[in-house]
């Protein structure tokens, strides 16, 4: 998506739309910085001009004062005394009120916006993050959100001010001298030409520097995600070099930038001196051809600084605008990104399912080019046990992600108690199963919370019972805080057939009518895997469940058989008869099938 500044101006302005009262007290705020700046040597000039000079005091003090006061020196050094104070107090409380508005109005608008991507980064598909990678997703939040706040409160506000300032500087240069007016703004032109040159290859370029620092922090999350594996084969110089090699790129992009960012400023700045350059040439003609006086000279030159000032602030402003556009184009083009897992208009409910599942001549490509599921159909009543079994990569894992929506199959459709799963609100969808996977899954809190994942307003009583089911509470009252223990990042505190009772808990809580199960005992211990196989013997009670596994024992307890091989449905294996399952086993491991 490739968005133009204006309307990604439109959008952002939009978004902040809750906020404007905010941003139009900003803006105020940074109106009367010029006023309060120009109050502060008041003190000091009329201490010199009233109080050593003979001046008379101006009319606001005198105001305040009976008509005939005489004021003496010792009043006017108090009355000078008062105003440093008095203008120091407006100052500072103008200060912390720009500074809290600041800070409070941008840190909700890039709350607000990280909140926005977060959500949005969750409900797209399983695809999109398989594709993309997390790492981008994650510096999208952390960083570019932020620019949010850079472009409204750091650019945008200062170029408006500094845009009205500017008009009004050049009115009054206009009614002061209409010539030197024109030869002010003669050095516009240019300076819009160049602005605009500039802003067109930043925009470019800053692009590809956020996708440099991207990549950068992808090699950081990568290598702290797999902390252990980097270590067991010693390869934590290695990750170092491929993260200073992105990180370098990231830095000559960055360098690139502040190289155009550099001539830019140059130009713009000799573009001042020719203005200058041009007043001087033409003041001094003037001054001698008697058509204006030196006093009206150095008057003019002065507002020149006036109006140099608000104009070099705009160029540099719009060329920071840049930066913060960037960032701002790629968190809309991660909100705008398409969900490839729909909800239907008018979904419908289900409050529980039964549990009766078909699959009508499915197939699923992750990519264009090869296909992962042909063909495949079959159906499964309530409270059937059906075993999933395949070499490895023949699609098992695929097919029960089509089961759970995490994919929408290419063709052919799915149906639970006989409607189609697309036509099922996607929450309430999910709601009916329960998952337990090869490795756990938990999350940096407490056995408690991660239990109750499932059903967060779980009572310790639920929260117990089901511990209890998943021969989970002896381990869980012997740890130092019982179940306010914390796991640590993704459990890791736990050992691997604990995290794996928490996570049986977990489906015992939800107590959802689907179970899959993706080979969860293969990376435990023979004793062990004996203790969570009964407690998940327990778990499959009256419930439809799909148990993937390499383990051909595991096979015995289920009721059907799917055997894929190669993405294709090999064969459905009704086990009625242990004969022909151990008949089926054997083949398997020899690599024979019997049809
Ligand atoms: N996200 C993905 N993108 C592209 N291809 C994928 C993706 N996930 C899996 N595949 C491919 O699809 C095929 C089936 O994978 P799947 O994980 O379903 O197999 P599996 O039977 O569960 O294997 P295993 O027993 O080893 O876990 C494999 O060839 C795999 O490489």
């Amino acid at each position: 998506m490739k968005e133009s500044t204006f309307s990604l101006l439109k959008r952002t302005f939009v978004q902040a739309r809750p906020y404007w009262a905010y941003i139009a007290g900003i803006f105020i705020c940074n109106f009367l910085a010029s006023p309060i700046a120009l109050l502060k040597p008041l003190a000091l000039k009329i201490l010199i001009d009233n109080g050593f000079g003979s001046r008379p005091l101006p009319g606001f003090i005198t105001y305040f004062f009976p008509v005939n006061y005489e004021f003496s020196f010792t009043s006017i050094v108090w009355i000078s005394v008062a105003l440093v104070l008095l203008i120091a107090l407006i100052d500072n409380i103008y200060t912390v009120i720009i500074w809290i508005l600041n800070t409070y109005t941008g840190e909700k608008l890039v709350r607000n916006f990280k909140y926005l991507l977060f959500n949005q980064v969750q409900r797209l598909s399983l695809a999109f993050h398989d594709r993309n990678g997390t790492a981008d997703s994650v510096y999208r939040i952390q960083y570019d959100t932020s620019a949010i706040r850079t472009l409204i409160i750091g650019n945008l506000s200062p170029i408006l001010t500094s845009c009205i300032t500017l008009v009004g500087m050049i009115v009054i240069m206009f009614t002061i001298n209409s010539r030197f007016a024109l030869i002010t703004c003669s050095i516009i032109p240019p300076m819009i030409f160049l602005t605009r040159i500039s802003t067109k290859k930043l925009k470019k370029d800053w692009k590809k520097v956020k996708e440099y620092e991207s990549n950068a922090m992808s090699v950081v999350q990568e290598v702290l995600t797999s902390l252990r594996v980097v270590k067991a084969f010693g390869q934590e110089e290695g990750e170092s070099n491929r993260f200073m090699a992105k990180a370098d790129i990231a830095m000559k992009g960055q360098l690139k930038v502040a190289w155009i960012g550099a001539l830019f400023y140059f130009c713009i700045g000799m573009i001042y001196a020719a203005g200058t350059a041009l007043f001087i040439y033409f003041g001094a003609s003037y001054v001698r051809s008697g058509e204006m006086t030196l006093g009206e000279l150095t008057m003019v030159i002065a507002y020149l600084g006036q109006i140099y000032g608000p104009l070099d602030k705009i160029s540099r402003n719009l060329n920071e605008v840049q930066s913060s556009l960037t960032s701002i184009e790629r968190v809309y083009t991660l909100l705008d990104e398409q969900r490839e897992v729909k909800e239907t208009a008018n979904p419908v409910h289900l409050a529980r399912t039964k549990g009766v599942i078909e699959f009508q001549n499915v197939g699923f490509y992750y990519n264009k080019e090869v296909s992962t599921l042909n063909n495949i159909s079959f159906k499964v009543q309530s409270g059937d046990r059906i075993g999933v079994m395949g070499s490895t990569g023949a699609g098992k894992s695929t097919l029960i992600n089509l089961i759970t929506r995490f994919y929408d199959p290419t063709y052919g459709q799915i149906l639970v108690d006989g409607i189609n799963i697309k036509n099922y609100k996607l929450s309430d969808y999910r709601q009916q199963f329960g998952i337990v996977l090869q490795e756990p899954v938990l999350f940096s809190t407490t056995i408690a919370e991660n239990i109750a994942y499932g059903l967060p307003n779980a009572s310790t009583e639920e929260i117990i019972a089901a511990a209890k089911m998943a021969n989970a509470h002896d381990f869980i009252t012997k740890c130092s805080d019982g179940y306010n223990t914390l796991v640590g990042e993704r459990g890791m505190n736990l050992s691997g057939g604990e995290r794996q009772r928490i996570s049986i808990a977990r489906a015992f809580i939800k107590n959802a009518p689907i179970l899959i199960l993706d080979e969860p005992t293969s990376s435990l211990d023979v004793k062990t895997e004996a203790q969570i196989m009964e407690a998940m013997e327990r778990l499959m009670q009256g419930r439809t469940t799909f148990l993937i596994t390499h383990r051909l024992d595991t096979l015995n307890s289920c009721s059907i058989i799917l055997h894929l091989e190669k993405g294709s449905l090999e064969e459905i294996i009704i086990n009625n008869n242990s004969d022909t399952l151990a008949k089926k086993k054997t083949s398997f491991l020899s690599g024979n099938i019997i049809r």
